[in-house]
């Protein structure tokens, strides 16, 4: 069996729906399991939409309306007005309503992934319909009943033992019967709440049905031709990799290369599943496949820009040693505020660390490490990362730029820059 996975872009627009279909009409005749992302950038439109409600900002309504609106505009493209299909995504844009009706009294956190979760279930509900429509018969699958995870709001740990049960106790039989569609990104806890896998989750709940249903590969459909050395947002030029071991694939996501979630790959190594990177402007082109006896070439070195780092530094209040214990009483705070650490150096006096920019978490460590240490930093900073670097990649991509930390190692270096 195949696991397929459209993310955001892929399903931006009705075109883009449309597209998918004629993109799975060419494995008709596998077995076929497709895990859909939030369409286009709704995920951020509903994060808008948790932050208004949670302040209790005017704009509130006219954030959620917009997001209504962008569905309901594709489905008039998609649809005949009576169809079934409408009364479906309003009735699950109801759950929205009521959850909004009143002041908010949880955890943000938890609020977050209420909210936000609708937008993976609302993609699905419509690219199920229109698969049905388009007669490739499919069952729209509830992912909260079978990605089971622990209650860490917005970083769902998925409890692998009982979600693989799951899996294997009913996916098979219903891929007997037809293609699966589900979400991307969502978890649910024991409690039956909703949790998200964290940002850009969805490749990742490709990875966990794939390995429990030891699938022969999966396929992420992106927007681009496959893996390239650099994120061609950013960079001209750039070089795709035909072939990438699963190790390699792994250090450039762990270092922020955001075409592919970096928990994805591990359980596809593990269970020896290749992943395809692929266009779905393109579906016959090779894109890039990662697997264990992938062969790296390196024409170019591979370039990682992380956006919207903080450089932060702790020092201890009376100016003494930043010792072992100071260090481990740091690091606990950094995991009791889910903060990842990108970079890190350690001096005699200081402790410097980058590391992703979330505006709540960031007040929450803040607090916590001021009640015992000095702390100093710098918002707004990129993080470059340039793997198989040769010198004057680096002199290039730092040029007009200060930089606040450097390190380099024999493949790695990493430079934060304002
Ligand atoms: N090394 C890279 N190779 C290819 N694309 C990259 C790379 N680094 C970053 N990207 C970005 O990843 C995007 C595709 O990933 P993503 O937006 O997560 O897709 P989706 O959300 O549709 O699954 C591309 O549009 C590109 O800008
Ligand atoms: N919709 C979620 C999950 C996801 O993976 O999306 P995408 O596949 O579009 O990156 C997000 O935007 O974070």
């Amino acid at each position: 069996m195949l696991v397929f996975k459209f993310g955001g872009a892929s399903v931006k627009d009705a075109g883009g729906i449309i597209n998918l279909a004629s993109v799975v009409k060419k494995y008709t005749g596998n077995q076929l399991l497709i895990v859909v992302s939030a369409m286009g950038k709704t995920t951020n439109a509903l994060e808008s939409l948790t932050r208004a409600y949670v302040d209790q900002s005017d704009n509130m309504h006219l954030i959620y309306e917009g997001i209504k609106q962008y569905h309901f505009d594709i489905l008039h493209e998609l649809f005949e007005p009576k169809h079934s299909v409408f009364d479906e995504i309003a009735n699950t844009f109801v759950e929205i309503d009521w959850m909004i009706e009143d002041e908010p009294q949880d955890d943000y956190d938890f609020i977050y992934d209420q909210l936000v979760s609708i937008g993976e279930l609302v993609s699905t509900r419509i690219i199920s319909a229109y698969l049905n429509k388009e007669d490739l018969k499919n069952q729209w699958l509830d992912v909260r009943g079978y990605i089971h995870t622990d209650n860490t709001y917005r970083e769902g740990v998925v409890q692998w033992d009982k979600t693989c049960e799951s899996i294997t106790r009913d996916i098979p039989a219903l891929l007997d019967k037809g293609i699966v569609v589900t979400q991307g990104f969502l978890g649910g806890t024991s409690e039956n709440f909703t949790t998200t896998l964290g940002r850009e989750g969805s490749d990742y709940t490709a990875s966990i049905f794939a390995a429990c249903l030891n699938a022969q590969s999966v396929t992420t459909w992106k927007d681009v031709p496959g893996i390239l050395n650099a994120d061609p947002k950013f960079f001209t030029d750039t070089v795709k990799f035909d072939e990438l071991s699963y190790s390699e694939a792994i250090e450039m996501t762990y270092y922020g290369a955001s075409v592919i979630h970096p928990k994805t790959i591990k359980p596809l190594q593990n269970a020896h599943i290749p992943l395809l990177v692929k266009p779905f402007t393109d579906p016959s082109a090779p894109g890039t496949v990662i697997k264990e006896d992938g062969v790296n070439t390196f024409v170019k070195p591979v370039i990682i820009l992380k956006q919207n780092q903080v450089l932060l530094s702790v020092s201890s209040k009376d100016y003494s040693f930043v010792t072992e214990d100071h260090l481990s009483d740091i690091f606990g705070l950094f995991a009791q505020n889910q903060v990842k650490v990108n970079v890190m150096q350690t001096s005699a006096l200081s402790f410097s660390v980058c590391f992703d920019f979330y505006e709540e978490r960031f007040e929450k460590l803040l607090n916590s490490l001021q009640q015992n240490f000095k702390v100093k930093y710098n918002t707004g900073l990129t993080l470059i990362t340039i793997r198989h670097h040769a010198e004057n990649a680096l002199k290039e991509l730092t040029q007009g730029k200060t930089v606040l930390l450097e390190q380099v190692s024999r493949n790695t270096a990493q430079v934060v820059v304002k």
